[in-house]
């Protein structure tokens, strides 16, 4: 997959990076040292507790460095608040504001203030518009299905555009077909904007599906980093194709040759 698809969004996004990072939540440390290239999808995967969130709540600034320097491009955002940080986030839910339509939940990533003007609301349309929802601007996100409320929350993403989107198991609480789908619609948006994407999940056939870099995470740390395909290749790192096998929840509950259904 390449940027290629729109010259103007080629060069968008910024390289993030943790230079020996540096975090605890009590007895539980985190010590990360790792570079995501600029305006490529960079799918994080790990088990269950080695920090995937907790990295992202770093480049987010939802949670502060004990040490170590969090850079986007050539800045140094460690003691920024999130609000100024170049980075829009996903979560897996509660993406969205329940009292809002969902044409001013969209607004809020263009102005916290929603006071719109004409350019705005047009931009509000437009994102709407790419990812399906056009003629659902008035409902309340109750009244949208789990893959609508996601492809609002990425609406967002667009009128935010800013040049580093992070993305928490996104899609995880969706069937495999709509998954696809919002794959399918992220990978879009990439070619058109060429943002940095950080994605965290659990899925290995999501991370195929869209990630063209791969690190990967074990016990609060990075254990590899690498090209996606030379990862799910057979000489892909040891700690990587272990974590496979046993599946996500070391109990071998998922695996690599899983079937979408
Ligand atoms: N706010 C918090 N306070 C205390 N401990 C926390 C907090 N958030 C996370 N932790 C702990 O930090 C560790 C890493 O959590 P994190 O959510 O980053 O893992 P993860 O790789 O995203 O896991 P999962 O795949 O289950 O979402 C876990 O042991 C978790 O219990």
């Amino acid at each position: 997959m390449t940027s290629a698809g729109n010259a103007a969004g080629a060069d968008k996004g910024a390289a993030v990076r943790l230079e020996q990072v540096s975090f605890s939540y009590g007895e539980t440390p985190f010590l990360f040292d790792v570079e995501f290239a600029a305006s490529k999808i960079t799918a994080i995967m790990g088990p269950s507790g080695s920090g995937k969130s907790t990295l992202l709540n770093l480049v987010a600034g939802f949670e502060t460095p004990r040490s170590g320097r969090v850079m986007i491009g050539d800045a140094d955002v460690g003691t920024e608040p999130p609000s100024a940080r170049p980075v829009s986030m996903v979560f897996q839910e509660n993406n969205l504001f329940a009292h809002l339509s969902v044409e001013r939940n969209v607004g809020l990533g263009r102005l916290p203030s929603l006071r719109l003007t004409e350019a705005d609301h047009a931009a509000v349309a437009e994102a709407l518009e790419r990812v399906g929802l056009a003629g659902k601007e008035q409902r309340l996100p109750r009244e949208l299905s789990g893959g609508e409320r996601q492809r609002v929350a990425l609406a967002r993403v667009l009128v935010r555009d800013r040049p580093v989107l992070l993305l928490d198991e996104p899609f995880a609480s969706l069937g495999p077909a709509l998954r696809d789908d919002m794959l399918d619609l992220l990978a879009g948006v990439h070619a058109e904007r060429g943002m940095t994407v950080l994605f965290v999940t659990h899925q290995p056939e999501d991370a195929r599906h869209i990630g063209q870099n791969m690190v990967f995470l074990d016990n609060g740390t990075v254990a590899a980093t690498g090209v996606a395909a030379d990862f799910f290749g057979r000489s892909g790192p040891e700690a990587f194709q272990r974590y496979l096998g046993a599946g996500p929840f070391g109990d071998g509950s998922r695996d690599v040759a899983r079937k979408r259904t």
